[in-house]
């Protein structure tokens, strides 16, 4: 007989990874070693994606080699351009990525093939076409045209113009960048574990990452960040502190706060709120910043719970003028080089995944005939 599960898996150490480690008493989050306050700030999303999926931080020539390949590997096969007008009309944007990137897989050169070299050519690709994805699909349904990807522009700088279709400052560019950094990886996370289940069967790249999507789209993961922008937006500002206590009393759960793993301060929180308070001083109307830290307030003195990742980063993807509903797409943008990272990791040391259950239904039943039951 199978032993009582634990609910939620919580604790259970069901992979080795070399691509993070968190130490959830202490607050500390590391990339393959590298302290995340060391990165933030510091290292670009295509340096960090480069760690990730390579094992190591870039020098000069290998980040111009990889950038390259990024910029070449912004494309999208006729499969996903002959079908985003449609899926953009009927599909919200997580349900649109997840058909998205399974499209794009029937135009991929090395769909067939699980081989290490092969995996990280894919990785690249999906890094590079998951922003252009978001992209194309928020054009598709605006109606409008997006300006092509510029080549001399990153990852984050193409973004932000292609979203909002006006030239990002260097500050903005700086932020969002450090957002995609903050966010590339976090150990055994639901999607990552979604994607090496996935991956685990010996199925392909494409197939693990459309698992992983439609797992961070779940609010209770990633879908949290939207969330919290449509809290924020559904309280008064006068209102706050009564509004959360009402939630709590109600045993309502308040999105972007609690964490499986921290239970201090989030690390990737402290860069967030900074950038939150940044732009919306800068903006000249700082409400929602205001709003979310008088949040932070009641919500740690009634509960005890600090914010996690999603909390700040709605209102920082608030102020740098992304949509509301795309919030989730931005995290995707950023989580793909881990997902796609966690992969190749677990292509290079399989076993199948396949945990075991509890049994807790009927036993000895007897059969009987359809007009007898
Ligand atoms: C990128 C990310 O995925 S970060 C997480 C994003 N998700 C969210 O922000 C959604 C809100 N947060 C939550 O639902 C949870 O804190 C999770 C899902 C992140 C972690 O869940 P778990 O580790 O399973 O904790 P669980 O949900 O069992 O909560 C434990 C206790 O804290 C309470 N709690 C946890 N989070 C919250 C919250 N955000 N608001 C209110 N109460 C909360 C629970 O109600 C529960 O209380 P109880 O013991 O009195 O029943
Ligand atoms: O680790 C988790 O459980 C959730 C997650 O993806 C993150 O915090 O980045």
């Amino acid at each position: 007989m199978a032993d009582k599960p634990t609910k939620g898996l919580a604790d259970v150490v069901a992979a080795s990874t070399a691509l993070s480690d968190i130490d959830g008493k202490a607050g500390r989050l590391f990339y393959r070693g590298y302290d995340i306050h060391d990165l933030a700030g510091r290292t670009t999303f295509e340096e960090t994606a480069h760690l990730l999926q390579h094992g190591k931080l870039p020098n000069r020539e290998q980040l111009a080699a990889y950038g390259d390949e990024l910029v070449r590997g912004r494309s999208l096969g006729n499969l996903v351009q002959a079908n985003v007008a449609e899926i953009a009309e009927k599909q919200e944007p997580m349900e649109a990525l997840r058909t998205l990137v399974s499209l794009a897989s029937a135009d991929d050169p090395d769909k067939d093939s699980n081989a290490a070299d092969a995996n990280l050519r894919k990785a690249a690709r999906l890094t590079a076409q998951q922003p252009l994805l978001v992209a194309r699909y928020h054009a598709a349904r605006t109606g409008t045209e997006i300006p092509e990807p510029d080549p001399e522009l990153s990852v984050a700088a193409n973004f932000l113009l292609q979203i909002t279709g006006r030239n990002p400052s260097p500050r903005e560019v700086e932020i969002f960048d450090e957002c995609l950094v903050l966010h590339a990886d976090h150990t055994m996370n639901a999607s990552t574990f979604a994607a090496r289940v996935c991956a685990a069967t010996l199925s392909d790249m494409h197939s693990a990452v459309v698992a992983a999507i439609g797992t961070l789209k779940g609010p209770l993961h990633g879908g949290a960040n939207e969330q919290v922008m449509r809290t924020l937006e559904s309280i008064d500002p006068a209102g706050v502190a009564q509004t959360v206590r009402d939630k709590l009393a109600a045993h309502e759960k308040i999105m972007g706060f609690g964490h499986r793993v921290y239970k201090v301060e989030d690390p990737r929180a402290t860069h967030l709120r900074a950038m939150s308070r940044e732009l919306g001083e800068a903006s000249g109307d700082d409400t929602y910043y205001r709003m979310s830290k008088e949040m932070e307030e009641v919500v740690l003195a009634e509960k005890g719970l600090f914010p996690n990742v999603d909390f700040f980063a709605a209102t920082v993807y608030h102020y740098l003028g992304i949509p509301t509903d795309l919030f989730t797409a931005v995290f995707s943008v950023s989580r793909m080089a881990g997902w796609t990272a966690h992969v190749i990791e677990q292509h290079a040391d399989n076993r199948l995944i396949r945990p075991d259950s509890e049994y807790i239904g009927e036993r000895d039943q007897k059969w009987t005939q359809i007009d007898e039951r």
